[in-house]
């Protein structure tokens, strides 16, 4: 899963897909830390009453962005955002919980082993998504509310037998359709999906650059107004 850097090489952190297909490129990879932010000073904003009760600060294009997927849904759909902008101490304290519950499924692993098997769940916080609001935590909702989308948002791999990685062939084809519209919409609007989490998409920051190939990513962290 991880390799030990060469000196002036970037750590690698990364999973084999789960249809089999590739790999995942952790957020605890170097290759990630390793990308320049180039800060656009961006203000964050709120999302509308459309995205959901939840009222989530994101960055103001990232809002616009969501509002073109959100226009590209098929008629009945719409996207519910249950976060965007995180405090870097909520980052932190997740990190920490999470953390914890990794140990005790892996007792003696070393610090980098499990800084990368917490990445499966949660970003280390110099590059974290949220912070720099650029990322939203999401699902799909029609007239009677949110879908099921084959796990609860914020299902841990081990809680959810790794149904929470958006590639997993363990999902009702129901669901697997849902997370298919959902890409669709999200992709067509420029944001990349962080792929052991279906519900989390994001535009701008470090992880998007890596995977679009953007020169630098154009959010880093940024406190709430
Ligand atoms: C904790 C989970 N909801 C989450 O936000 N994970 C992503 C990868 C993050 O920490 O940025």
């Amino acid at each position: 899963m991880t390799s030990a850097p060469h000196a002036g090489t970037p750590r690698v952190a990364t999973l084999p897909a789960p249809d089999g297909d590739g790999e995942i490129v952790l957020l605890s990879d170097g290759r990630v830390s390793a990308i320049e932010v180039q800060e656009s000073g961006e203000p964050l904003v709120a999302l509308d009453a459309s995205f959901g009760p939840a009222g989530a600060l994101v960055r103001a294009e990232v809002a616009l962005r969501l509002q073109h997927a959100q226009e590209l849904l098929p008629d009945g759909l719409r996207l519910e955002v249950v976060e965007g902008h995180r405090h870097p101490a909520d980052q932190q304290r997740i990190i920490d919980t999470y953390a914890r519950e990794v140990l005790a499924e892996h007792p003696g692993v070393d610090a980098a082993e499990l800084e990368v098997l917490t990445s499966r769940f949660v970003s280390p916080i110099a590059v974290a998504p949220h912070v720099a609001g650029a990322a939203t935590d999401l699902t799909l909702a029609d007239e009677n509310g949110p879908l099921d989308m084959g796990t609860p948002i914020d299902a841990t791999p081990e809680q959810s037998g790794g149904r929470c990685y958006f590639g997993s062939p363990d999902i009702t084809p129901e669901a697997r359709a849902l997370r298919e519209v959902l890409a669709h919409a999200l992709g067509a609007a420029g944001l990349v999906n962080y792929p052991t989490e279906w519900w989390h998409w994001s535009y701008g920051d470090r992880y998007w650059a890596l995977v679009t190939g953007a020169p630098a990513a154009v959010y880093g962290p940024v406190a709430a107004p």
